[in-house]
């Protein structure tokens, strides 16, 4: 089954369109790049699918639901978003276990204490996070709860923008492998916007290659290897990036 699927879509800032007629299936399961200079419209696409972006045409559905404009709370259950900088999901007043509740309250879920645990658990946190505040965390302790804030709906989808580029070295490969367990244990499906093509290499099956709002290539990760791309600036973007090994 497709997990996403984007047809024909424009995203416009006021008169400024930023994204241009972007077209691509996601496939159930699949861990799917979009990759591209800054600027070159990717974070807005992922916003877009989570309803973010406020003005934008075209179809944009999720495991063939489609999304309608503005807030979708049927949407928002199955589909999550993390961002790269991890303060804007978490209250900075509220300790971790009011973070984590704060979906299921949102939509009128029991079962609250055993979630909480639960998800605490898979992204590594011991029960004694509950009570911390997101300043008493570090870093990589703070993407941990934003993932498994992320994870407390039970989403099927993960919409995950730049989520290590705030890192550390070091702590990026903690959070790259933790997704990488979590898609395989919990089924997600991954959309992911970075402009790390090691990352691309360790983490997806196929990528998308954005430049000036516009989708230029869709190639299999594989490809980063040995860079074998059939268009220009995607060859360019290779380059740069001094090859494409993983780091992780
Ligand atoms: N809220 C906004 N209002 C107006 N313009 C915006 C807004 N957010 C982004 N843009 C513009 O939209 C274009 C695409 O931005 P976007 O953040 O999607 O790019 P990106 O490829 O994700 O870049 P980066 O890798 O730097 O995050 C840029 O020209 C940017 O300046």
């Amino acid at each position: 089954m497709t997990a996403i699927s984007l047809r024909n879509l424009d995203i416009s800032y006021g008169d400024t369109k930023v994204v241009r007629e972007v077209s691509f299936d996601v496939a159930e399961g699949e861990s799917f790049a979009l990759v591209g200079e800054s600027g070159s419209g990717k974070s807005t696409v992922l916003k877009a699918i989570a309803g973010l972006a406020p003005d934008w045409t075209g179809d944009i559905s999720v495991l063939g639901q489609p999304r309608s404009h503005g807030i979708d709370r049927a949407f928002s259950r199955t589909c999550q978003m993390v961002f790269q900088d991890p303060y804007g999901s978490l209250h900075p007043r509220k300790p971790v276990d009011w973070v984590l509740r704060e979906p299921l309250r949102v939509h009128g879920i029991g079962a609250r204490d055993a979630r909480v645990a639960e998800m605490l658990a898979a992204v590594g946190l011991d029960q004694r996070f509950r009570f911390r505040y997101p300043h008493q965390l570090s870093g990589g302790q703070r993407q941990r709860v934003a993932i498994a804030r992320a994870l407390m709906l039970d989403p099927k989808v993960m919409l995950l923008d730049e989520p290590t580029s705030a890192l550390d070295v070091s702590v990026q490969a903690e959070i790259l492998n933790l997704l990488k367990t979590l898609r395989r244990d919990q089924g997600l499906t991954y959309l992911m916007v970075t402009h790390n093509l090691p990352v691309v290499s360790f983490m997806c099956d196929r990528m998308a290659v954005m430049n000036k709002g516009r989708i230029v290539e869709i190639a299999p990760a594989e490809a980063l290897h040995d860079g074998a791309f059939s268009d220009a600036y995607t060859q360019q973007l290779y380059a740069a990036s001094g090859g494409a090994e993983p780091s992780a």
